[in-house]
């Protein structure tokens, strides 16, 4: 990995097996500054195997890709310690302490900085685990399905918190999700996962803020539907 390119990801026949399976086989893959991607594709299509070789988690694979060094990681699982209160978890690795402060702020958790994190509902501890990432300053964030255990309101209010986070920071973010709606929410392109390769981009051109029910987010959400391999009937 190295930075000092333009883009915060750009990747190069990125390719991954396990055994005699090939999950990747072939991705090119180009992040912009401040943009968000989606990352969408079937069960087991290799989304997750994918965002954890740009993380530098499985450095296994072949291929050729620079990735951000200001990036930070969100799982679906918060990932806390449970032995190091809210603002400790923030701070791991971090030396400026106001900017974990700021962060937790950010995120609406001020008040729960001297928490322990079992004491956290599930979607507290998702917005910590932001915060953790927010402290870091990063140009990218590599997140996988990090709203997928949420309930459906929950779900909504962190997918709103995402879209104010972004706005105020400009970072730019690779987003798996199995969700089309979260992904024509949040995302300025879509892509598709499928048989090792990048199958389809699709722009997601709709102004913020974005509602399902704004002109155009049908005509894209069938065409996402369609890509995955899921038509809508007309
Ligand atoms: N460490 C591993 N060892 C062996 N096989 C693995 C490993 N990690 C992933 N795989 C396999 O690679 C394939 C892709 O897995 P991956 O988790 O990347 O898919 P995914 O698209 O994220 O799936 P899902 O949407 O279900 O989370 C699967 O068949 C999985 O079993």
């Amino acid at each position: 990995m190295a930075t000092g390119t333009a883009g915060v990801v750009t990747a190069r026949g990125v390719r991954r097996s396990f055994g005699p399976a090939t999950v990747l086989d072939g991705v090119d893959l180009d992040i912009a500054p401040g943009e968000v991607v989606a990352l969408l594709g079937g069960s087991g299509s290799g989304k997750s195997t994918l965002l954890r070789v740009l993380a530098g988690l499985d450095p296994a694979a072949p291929g050729s890709y620079t990735v951000s060094e200001k990036h930070a990681v969100v799982f679906q699982e918060h990932r806390l310690l449970p032995w190091k209160r809210v603002l400790d978890n923030v701070a791991l690795g971090v030396t400026d302490r106001s900017r974990c402060t700021d962060a937790l702020a950010e995120v609406g958790l001020a008040d729960r900085a001297r928490a322990w994190p079992i004491e956290l509902s599930g979607g507290q501890a998702q917005r910590v685990a932001f915060a953790r990432a927010l402290a870091r300053e990063p140009a990218l964030l590599l997140l996988d399905e990090p709203f997928g255990a949420l309930d459906a309101l929950t779900r909504l209010r962190m997918q709103e918190l995402f879209g104010r986070l972004r706005a105020r920071h400009g970072f730019a973010a690779l987003l798996v999700t199995h969700d089309v709606e979260e992904a024509l929410l949040l995302a300025d392109r879509a892509l598709v996962l499928d048989r090792g390769v990048i199958a389809a981009d699709l722009p997601v051109t709709l102004p913020h803020p974005r509602t399902p029910d704004a002109a155009g987010f049908g005509a894209l959400r069938r065409q996402l539907l369609d890509l995955l391999g899921v038509p809508l009937p007309t």
